[in-house]
């Protein structure tokens, strides 16, 4: 299961590269000046600093520290350490116990309702309710309530083991195997692919933008992190103390208020130089009306176009928010073209079935999930691994 897991997520393996050049990084242009020449030799009044890991060097790939040898007496050089997040492919399945907690009625539930002697019209309106219960929707559960029955019917089986087995085939056809559900993690010839990530604040965005550098540092993915949420100063720092964890770069403004398409632009410009795999955007998204919003997260869009194309849009949203999540997704599709969600705080909430309302009503794939607030755990998704987890012992 774990190499299907990782199979499913991310294609193609990392080439090593050189570690970047000493010194810090300093842009100053706005985002739709001419391109200065050469490269970084720009005035002072930056938009936009890199935040380097304060060490000799910064390698994207990590390595367990060697051992240092030091002599009687002598203190021990400086070496950069950088931690070594877990393989993508292993979380789901290290974070079941979790999604089966709090999803404990939605699955167990429904496997011992379905395992009664006697089905009647009452347990159906029972196995309905868990359903809806666990913000599936309304048509979602109404055809997985048809589907069921029309099986339960013809097999006319109560073996808990071959109600695990329809069971599990019907929720796993519900949230869609077929659904593309890798990152765009992979250079374009002399590009690095670009994701944005959007998502009102407090859903756990640049939470996510962190674990998910870390992520793609697991899969050998070189990663450059734009701090482009600049409404909040804390959001830049907060980013930058994710990267340097795994020794990657983060590209922010000095500023507070800077222009949020200033620095995705030039995050994407030194993703650029550097060569790196992945440059990952964080955005703002206030949502406090719909054209702001269109605005802010078009300019950073196009902005960026001007050098590399924007190859994902991750939504992330909060799970435990029900509706107001399905509300709010419905808002940046209108303003973005979402190519993935992912969902946090899954860890936190019995609503498991806000997974296939929300790939219903977007009809965009659930990529990644949050299953709790440790660096790694944020998990790559799969229709199975899910589905195994809420069914699992
Ligand atoms: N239990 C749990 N908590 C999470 C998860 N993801 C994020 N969090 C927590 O949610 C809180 C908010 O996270 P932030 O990343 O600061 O959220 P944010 O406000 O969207 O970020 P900004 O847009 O920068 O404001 C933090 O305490 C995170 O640890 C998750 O999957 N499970």
């Amino acid at each position: 299961m774990a190499a299907l897991l990782l199979g499913g997520v991310l294609v193609g393996l990392l080439d090593r590269r050189p570690a970047p050049p000493k010194g810090s990084y300093q842009g100053v242009r706005d985002a739709d000046d001419p391109r200065p020449s050469p490269r970084h030799a720009v005035p002072s009044g930056s938009t936009a600093v890199l935040e380097r890991p304060e060490v000799d060097e910064a390698p994207a790939v990590v390595a367990e520290p060697e051992p240092a040898v030091v002599e009687e007496g002598e203190t021990a050089p400086a070496k950069p350490e950088y931690e070594r997040p877990e393989a993508a492919g292993s979380r789901l399945a290290r974070l079941r116990a979790r999604l089966l907690k709090s999803n404990n009625v939605f699955g167990k539930g429904l496997l011992a309702l379905l395992s009664q002697d006697r089905i009647d019209d009452d347990v159906w309106d029972e196995i309905e309710e868990t359903l809806l219960m666990a913000d599936l929707g309304t048509e979602p559960t109404l055809e997985l309530v048809d589907r069921l029955k029309a099986r339960v019917t013809v097999e006319g089986t109560r073996d808990p083991e071959q109600v695990r087995t329809l069971l599990r085939e019907e929720l796993v056809a519900m949230v869609d195997p077929s659904m593309d559900r890798r990152l765009a993690a992979t250079r374009r010839g002399d590009r690095p692919a670009v994701t944005m990530v959007v998502g009102v604040n407090g859903v756990g965005k640049t939470t996510t933008v962190g674990k998910l550098a870390r992520v793609l540092v697991a899969e050998d993915r070189t990663v450059v992190l734009g701090a482009a949420d600049t409404f909040r100063a804390a959001a830049a720092e907060q980013l930058a103390t994710w990267g340097a964890r795994v020794g990657v770069e983060t590209v922010r403004s000095e500023k507070e208020g800077a222009d949020p398409a200033s620095v995705a632009f030039e995050a994407v410009e030194h993703g650029i130089a550097e060569g790196v795999d992945v440059v990952l955007v964080d955005t703002a998204g206030r949502l406090q009306n719909k054209a702001n919003l269109m605005d802010e997260l078009g300019k950073i869009k196009r902005v960026i176009e001007k050098q590399a194309e924007v190859d994902e849009v991750l939504l992330v949203l909060d799970a435990t928010t029900g509706q107001n999540g399905l509300t709010q997704a419905k808002v940046f599709a209108e303003v973005v073209d979402v190519t993935g969600i992912v969902l946090t705080k899954l860890d936190g909430t019995a609503k498991g079935g806000i997974v296939i309302a929300i790939q219903r009503q977007l009809g965009v794939p659930v990529k990644l999930i949050g299953l709790g607030e440790g660096p790694d755990d944020l998990a790559p998704f799969t229709a199975e691994g899910f589905v195994d987890a809420l069914l699992a012992d």
